[in-house]
Protein backbone atom coordinates (compact mmCIF):
# COMPACT_ATOMS: atom_id res chain seq x y z
CA UNK A 1 0.00 0.00 0.00
CA UNK A 2 1.04 3.59 -0.02
CA UNK A 3 3.43 5.41 -2.29
CA UNK A 4 4.75 2.69 -4.54
CA UNK A 5 7.24 1.51 -1.88
CA UNK A 6 8.76 -1.80 -2.99
CA UNK A 7 7.32 -4.86 -1.26
CA UNK A 8 9.66 -5.78 1.55
CA UNK A 9 7.71 -8.75 2.87
CA UNK A 10 5.79 -11.05 0.54
CA UNK A 11 3.71 -13.91 1.90
CA UNK A 12 2.17 -16.20 -0.71
CA UNK A 13 -0.37 -18.99 -0.12
CA UNK A 14 0.80 -19.59 3.44
CA UNK A 15 -0.96 -22.30 5.48
CA UNK A 16 -0.31 -24.03 8.77
CA UNK A 17 -2.50 -26.80 10.18
CA UNK A 18 -2.35 -28.12 13.76
CA UNK A 19 -4.14 -31.39 14.50
CA UNK A 20 -6.42 -31.00 11.50
CA UNK A 21 -7.33 -27.37 12.29
CA UNK A 22 -6.07 -24.62 10.01
CA UNK A 23 -4.38 -21.97 12.16
CA UNK A 24 -3.32 -20.04 9.04
CA UNK A 25 -5.34 -20.60 5.89
CA UNK A 26 -3.79 -19.68 2.51
CA UNK A 27 -2.72 -16.17 3.48
CA UNK A 28 -1.20 -14.00 0.75
CA UNK A 29 0.05 -10.57 1.62
CA UNK A 30 2.51 -7.92 0.51
CA UNK A 31 3.93 -5.35 2.89
CA UNK A 32 5.89 -2.42 1.52
CA UNK A 33 9.15 -1.12 2.95
CA UNK A 34 8.39 1.38 5.69
CA UNK A 35 4.85 0.25 6.45
CA UNK A 36 3.72 -0.10 10.06
CA UNK A 37 1.14 -2.87 9.98
CA UNK A 38 -1.05 -3.88 12.90
CA UNK A 39 -2.43 -7.42 12.90
CA UNK A 40 -5.59 -7.76 14.98
CA UNK A 41 -8.25 -10.41 15.48
CA UNK A 42 -9.90 -12.59 18.08
CA UNK A 43 -7.89 -14.94 20.25
CA UNK A 44 -7.03 -18.05 18.23
CA UNK A 45 -7.53 -16.38 14.84
CA UNK A 46 -3.94 -17.23 13.79
CA UNK A 47 -2.00 -13.98 14.33
CA UNK A 48 0.94 -15.46 16.27
CA UNK A 49 1.19 -18.46 13.97
CA UNK A 50 1.36 -16.18 10.94
CA UNK A 51 4.13 -14.09 12.52
CA UNK A 52 6.05 -17.19 13.59
CA UNK A 53 5.87 -18.54 10.03
CA UNK A 54 7.55 -15.31 8.89
CA UNK A 55 10.59 -15.80 11.14
CA UNK A 56 10.34 -19.59 10.92
CA UNK A 57 9.83 -20.31 14.57
CA UNK A 58 7.03 -22.33 12.91
CA UNK A 59 7.47 -24.08 9.56
CA UNK A 60 4.46 -23.50 7.29
CA UNK A 61 2.87 -26.51 5.58
CA UNK A 62 2.42 -24.61 2.35
CA UNK A 63 3.33 -21.28 0.84
CA UNK A 64 6.33 -19.01 0.83
CA UNK A 65 7.77 -16.00 2.63
CA UNK A 66 10.11 -13.57 0.89
CA UNK A 67 11.97 -10.86 2.74
CA UNK A 68 13.56 -8.19 0.62
CA UNK A 69 13.33 -10.46 -2.41
CA UNK A 70 14.84 -13.50 -0.70
CA UNK A 71 12.83 -16.67 -0.07
CA UNK A 72 13.34 -17.64 3.58
CA UNK A 73 13.01 -21.35 2.70
CA UNK A 74 16.45 -21.09 1.10
CA UNK A 75 18.08 -20.24 4.44
CA UNK A 76 18.47 -22.29 7.63
CA UNK A 77 15.69 -21.18 10.06
CA UNK A 78 18.18 -19.78 12.58
CA UNK A 79 19.79 -17.67 9.83
CA UNK A 80 16.37 -16.26 8.78
CA UNK A 81 15.64 -15.36 12.40
CA UNK A 82 18.90 -13.47 12.77
CA UNK A 83 17.84 -11.23 9.91
CA UNK A 84 14.62 -10.27 11.66
CA UNK A 85 14.16 -8.31 14.85
CA UNK A 86 11.40 -9.86 16.92
CA UNK A 87 9.70 -9.43 20.25
CA UNK A 88 7.42 -12.38 21.00
CA UNK A 89 5.23 -13.30 23.93
CA UNK A 90 6.88 -15.99 25.98
CA UNK A 91 10.31 -15.36 24.46
CA UNK A 92 11.59 -13.09 27.16
CA UNK A 93 15.04 -12.13 28.37
CA UNK A 94 17.46 -14.77 29.59
CA UNK A 95 17.32 -14.43 33.40
CA UNK A 96 20.96 -15.45 33.97
CA UNK A 97 22.35 -12.85 31.51
CA UNK A 98 22.72 -9.12 32.16
CA UNK A 99 20.76 -6.57 30.16
CA UNK A 100 23.89 -5.92 28.03
CA UNK A 101 24.42 -9.63 27.38
CA UNK A 102 20.77 -10.08 26.45
CA UNK A 103 20.92 -7.19 23.99
CA UNK A 104 24.19 -8.45 22.50
CA UNK A 105 22.99 -12.02 22.07
CA UNK A 106 21.61 -11.91 18.50
CA UNK A 107 24.80 -10.16 17.33
CA UNK A 108 27.04 -12.59 19.21
CA UNK A 109 25.34 -15.42 17.35
CA UNK A 110 26.37 -13.60 14.18
CA UNK A 111 29.95 -13.43 15.58
CA UNK A 112 29.60 -9.69 15.52
CA UNK A 113 30.25 -8.49 19.07
CA UNK A 114 28.49 -5.30 20.14
CA UNK A 115 30.56 -2.54 21.74
CA UNK A 116 29.55 -1.02 25.08
CA UNK A 117 28.85 2.20 23.15
CA UNK A 118 26.47 0.44 20.80
CA UNK A 119 24.66 -1.16 23.75
CA UNK A 120 24.34 2.27 25.39
CA UNK A 121 23.00 3.63 22.10
CA UNK A 122 20.40 0.84 21.87
CA UNK A 123 19.36 1.47 25.49
CA UNK A 124 19.04 5.19 24.71
CA UNK A 125 16.80 4.36 21.73
CA UNK A 126 14.31 2.80 24.14
CA UNK A 127 14.92 5.53 26.73
CA UNK A 128 16.82 3.49 29.30
CA UNK A 129 19.88 4.77 31.18
CA UNK A 130 23.29 3.28 30.20
CA UNK A 131 23.71 2.07 33.83
CA UNK A 132 20.91 -0.43 33.19
CA UNK A 133 23.32 -2.46 31.03
CA UNK A 134 24.81 -4.28 34.02
CA UNK A 135 21.52 -5.11 35.73
CA UNK A 136 19.92 -8.54 35.69
CA UNK A 137 16.41 -8.81 34.18
CA UNK A 138 14.99 -9.55 37.66
CA UNK A 139 16.16 -6.06 38.72
CA UNK A 140 13.96 -4.32 36.14
CA UNK A 141 10.27 -3.46 36.06
CA UNK A 142 8.04 -5.25 33.53
CA UNK A 143 8.00 -2.17 31.28
CA UNK A 144 11.79 -1.84 31.43
CA UNK A 145 12.17 -5.54 30.52
CA UNK A 146 9.91 -5.02 27.53
CA UNK A 147 12.03 -2.03 26.44
CA UNK A 148 15.14 -4.22 26.65
CA UNK A 149 13.29 -6.76 24.47
CA UNK A 150 12.71 -4.03 21.87
CA UNK A 151 16.40 -2.94 22.11
CA UNK A 152 17.46 -6.55 21.53
CA UNK A 153 15.15 -6.79 18.51
CA UNK A 154 16.81 -3.67 17.08
CA UNK A 155 20.37 -4.89 17.77
CA UNK A 156 20.68 -7.02 14.66
CA UNK A 157 20.11 -3.91 12.51
CA UNK A 158 17.49 -5.80 10.61
CA UNK A 159 14.93 -3.72 8.78
CA UNK A 160 12.04 -6.00 9.63
CA UNK A 161 10.57 -5.81 13.12
CA UNK A 162 7.95 -8.36 14.22
CA UNK A 163 6.20 -7.78 17.52
CA UNK A 164 3.63 -10.05 19.14
CA UNK A 165 1.81 -8.20 21.94
CA UNK A 166 5.05 -6.53 23.04
CA UNK A 167 3.27 -4.21 25.45
CA UNK A 168 1.10 -6.85 27.08
CA UNK A 169 0.66 -6.70 30.85
CA UNK A 170 1.83 -3.07 31.08
CA UNK A 171 -0.06 -0.30 32.79
CA UNK A 172 -1.93 1.86 30.24
CA UNK A 173 0.37 4.89 30.60
CA UNK A 174 3.57 2.90 30.04
CA UNK A 175 1.87 0.98 27.26
CA UNK A 176 0.89 4.18 25.49
CA UNK A 177 4.36 5.71 25.89
CA UNK A 178 6.19 2.59 24.73
CA UNK A 179 3.86 2.28 21.74
CA UNK A 180 4.60 5.86 20.66
CA UNK A 181 8.31 5.26 21.23
CA UNK A 182 8.28 2.17 18.99
CA UNK A 183 6.40 4.12 16.32
CA UNK A 184 9.07 6.88 16.43
CA UNK A 185 11.86 4.29 16.20
CA UNK A 186 10.09 2.70 13.24
CA UNK A 187 10.10 6.09 11.48
CA UNK A 188 13.67 7.06 12.45
CA UNK A 189 15.23 3.71 11.54
CA UNK A 190 13.13 3.20 8.38
CA UNK A 191 11.82 -0.12 9.60
CA UNK A 192 9.05 -2.30 8.24
CA UNK A 193 7.00 -3.34 11.26
CA UNK A 194 4.27 -5.88 11.95
CA UNK A 195 2.64 -5.55 15.37
CA UNK A 196 0.16 -8.10 16.74
CA UNK A 197 -2.16 -6.48 19.24
CA UNK A 198 -5.47 -7.24 20.92
CA UNK A 199 -6.09 -3.57 21.31
CA UNK A 200 -7.85 -2.02 18.30
CA UNK A 201 -7.33 1.51 19.64
CA UNK A 202 -3.57 0.85 19.77
CA UNK A 203 -3.69 -0.53 16.20
CA UNK A 204 -5.61 2.50 14.92
CA UNK A 205 -3.29 4.97 16.66
CA UNK A 206 0.07 3.41 15.76
CA UNK A 207 -0.31 1.67 12.41
CA UNK A 208 -0.46 2.91 8.83
CA UNK A 209 -2.38 -0.22 7.85
CA UNK A 210 -4.53 -2.64 9.84
CA UNK A 211 -5.03 -6.30 8.93
CA UNK A 212 -7.85 -8.23 10.58
CA UNK A 213 -7.58 -12.02 10.94
CA UNK A 214 -10.49 -14.37 11.43
CA UNK A 215 -10.22 -18.19 11.40
CA UNK A 216 -6.77 -18.15 9.82
CA UNK A 217 -7.62 -15.71 7.03
CA UNK A 218 -7.08 -12.00 6.47
CA UNK A 219 -10.63 -10.63 6.28
CA UNK A 220 -9.84 -6.91 6.21
CA UNK A 221 -6.90 -4.82 5.04
CA UNK A 222 -7.57 -1.13 5.58
CA UNK A 223 -6.03 2.13 6.72
CA UNK A 224 -7.04 3.32 10.21
CA UNK A 225 -9.01 6.17 8.61
CA UNK A 226 -10.96 3.78 6.38
CA UNK A 227 -11.76 1.50 9.33
CA UNK A 228 -13.00 4.46 11.33
CA UNK A 229 -15.20 5.45 8.39
CA UNK A 230 -16.90 2.05 8.47
CA UNK A 231 -14.86 0.01 5.93
CA UNK A 232 -13.52 -3.53 6.36
CA UNK A 233 -16.66 -5.61 6.89
CA UNK A 234 -18.41 -7.12 9.87
CA UNK A 235 -15.51 -8.67 11.82
CA UNK A 236 -13.38 -5.52 11.48
CA UNK A 237 -16.23 -3.23 12.46
CA UNK A 238 -17.05 -5.33 15.53
CA UNK A 239 -13.45 -4.71 16.68
CA UNK A 240 -13.59 -0.97 15.86
CA UNK A 241 -16.86 -0.69 17.79
CA UNK A 242 -15.02 -1.40 21.06
CA UNK A 243 -12.90 1.82 21.23
CA UNK A 244 -15.68 3.75 19.46
CA UNK A 245 -18.20 2.80 22.15
CA UNK A 246 -15.66 3.64 24.87
CA UNK A 247 -15.00 7.07 23.36
CA UNK A 248 -18.74 7.76 23.15
CA UNK A 249 -19.32 6.63 26.74
CA UNK A 250 -16.47 8.85 27.96
CA UNK A 251 -17.70 11.90 26.08
CA UNK A 252 -21.14 11.25 27.61
CA UNK A 253 -19.64 11.51 31.10
CA UNK A 254 -17.78 14.72 30.21
CA UNK A 255 -20.94 16.43 28.96
N1 LIG B 1 1.86 -25.36 18.82
C1 LIG B 1 0.55 -25.53 18.60
N2 LIG B 1 -0.02 -26.76 18.63
C2 LIG B 1 -1.33 -26.94 18.38
N3 LIG B 1 -2.18 -25.93 18.09
C3 LIG B 1 -1.69 -24.69 18.07
C4 LIG B 1 -0.30 -24.42 18.33
N4 LIG B 1 -0.10 -23.08 18.22
C5 LIG B 1 -1.30 -22.54 17.92
N5 LIG B 1 -2.24 -23.49 17.83
C6 LIG B 1 -3.67 -23.29 17.50
O1 LIG B 1 -3.72 -22.52 16.30
C7 LIG B 1 -4.77 -21.55 16.37
C8 LIG B 1 -4.18 -20.16 16.15
O2 LIG B 1 -3.35 -19.84 17.26
P1 LIG B 1 -2.52 -18.49 17.33
O3 LIG B 1 -1.69 -18.56 18.56
O4 LIG B 1 -1.84 -18.26 16.04
O5 LIG B 1 -3.70 -17.42 17.49
P2 LIG B 1 -3.65 -15.90 17.93
O6 LIG B 1 -4.60 -15.18 17.02
O7 LIG B 1 -2.26 -15.42 17.97
O8 LIG B 1 -4.26 -16.00 19.38
P3 LIG B 1 -4.02 -15.07 20.70
O9 LIG B 1 -4.60 -13.73 20.34
O10 LIG B 1 -4.83 -15.77 21.75
O11 LIG B 1 -2.54 -15.05 20.99
C9 LIG B 1 -5.44 -21.74 17.72
O12 LIG B 1 -6.57 -22.54 17.54
C10 LIG B 1 -4.39 -22.46 18.54
O13 LIG B 1 -4.98 -23.27 19.53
Amino acid sequence: MGDAAPDFLRIAGLSKTYDGARAVDTVSLEIGAGEFVALVGASGSGKSTLLKCVNRLVEPDEGSVQIDGQDTAGLPPAESRRRIGYVFQGIGLFPHLTVAQNIALPSRLESNALSADRIAELLALVELEPEMAQRMPSELSGGQRQRVGVARALSSESHLLLMDEPFGALDPLTRGELGKRVRRLHDQLHLTTVLVTHDMAEALLLATRVLVMDSGRIVADETPAALLSGAGGEVAQALVDVPRAQAEALSGIAR
